[in-house]
């Protein structure tokens, strides 16, 4: 699906992800956890060709990244940033926005782009806001609208860097149940989350970053049996009888 290959990346400030190699399965739910600083948002980038290595390869579909077209590539992998405008268009024009890589020099809607738009409006849940400006939504509103975006895009791969962050915990649980659902309909979803106890929980997979580098990429239950998340961020996981995990300072 997607393939990094000894990555080294960052900015004019320096080096931040060193030699990290990793294989994100198809059809999977994968979260990238790491403590602030330590290059999940890069190596989002990184895999969603909006950062270039400085050494490395990035395949997606087993074909180097950098041999896709831009619009090729949007058909294959849609980003939701952390940080992003909010423009002062309607739900369904932001939606649509998801088409352009598949439309032509007209940038003309056909009957198949508004029957996706409609179809992803209506999965993400924001149908009854399409006319709404998305300055007056809420931010758990706006995120939907974000993902339903994403979904118009019609990509197998959607990255998405922190979905859950400022919602509160109701919103998160809707997010995250959302995008679980969408993975049973096909989708490969890579997120970074900050929620050690969600991220076990709604993911197959669990890569865990340090300091540029990628520590260990695993189950969630061999992730928390490994006690790497415990040293990694300073705290110590518990499970409940119920089986939920959660989190403490180290030191209680
Ligand atoms: N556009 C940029 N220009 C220069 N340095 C950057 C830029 N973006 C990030 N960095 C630096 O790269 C390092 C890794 O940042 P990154 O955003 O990838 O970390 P992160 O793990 O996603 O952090 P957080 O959990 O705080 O969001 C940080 O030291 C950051 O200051």
């Amino acid at each position: 699906m997607i393939e990094l290959k000894h990555i080294t990346a960052g900015y004019q400030g320096g080096v931040v992800l060193r030699d990290v190699s990793l294989t994100i399965p198809a059809g999977r739910i994968t979260t990238l956890i790491g403590p602030n600083g330590c290059g999940k948002t890069t190596l989002l980038r990184v895999a969603a060709r909006q950062l270039t290595p400085s050494a490395g390869q990035v395949l997606a579909a087993g074909r180097p990244a950098e041999d896709y077209d831009r619009r090729e590539f949007a058909r294959f992998a849609s980003l939701m940033p952390q940080v992003r405008d909010v423009p002062a268009i309607t739900v369904e024009s932001l939606v649509a926005h998801g088409r352009f890589p598949y439309l032509g020099l007209s940038r003309r809607m056909r009957p198949e782009d508004r029957q996706k738009v409609a179809e992803a409006m209506q999965a993400a849940g924001v149908e009854q806001w399409h006319g709404r400006d998305l300055r007056e939504l809420s931010g758990g509103e706006r995120q939907r609208a974000y993902i339903a975006m994403a979904l118009a895009q019609d990509t197998r791969i959607i990255l998405l860097d922190e979905p859950t962050t400022y919602l509160d915990l109701g919103v998160q649980f809707e997010i995250l149940s959302l995008l679980q659902r969408l993975n049973e309909q096909g989708k490969t979803i890579v997120m970074v989350l900050h929620d050690l106890a969600q991220a076990l929980r709604v993911s197959h997979h669990i890569a865990l970053m340090e300091a540029g580098q990628l520590v260990a990429f695993e189950t969630p239950e061999q992730m928390f049996r490994s006690g790497r998340i415990d040293r990694v961020f300073g705290v110590r996981g518990h499970r409940d009888e119920a089986g939920e995990y959660y989190f403490t300072p180290a030191h209680k």
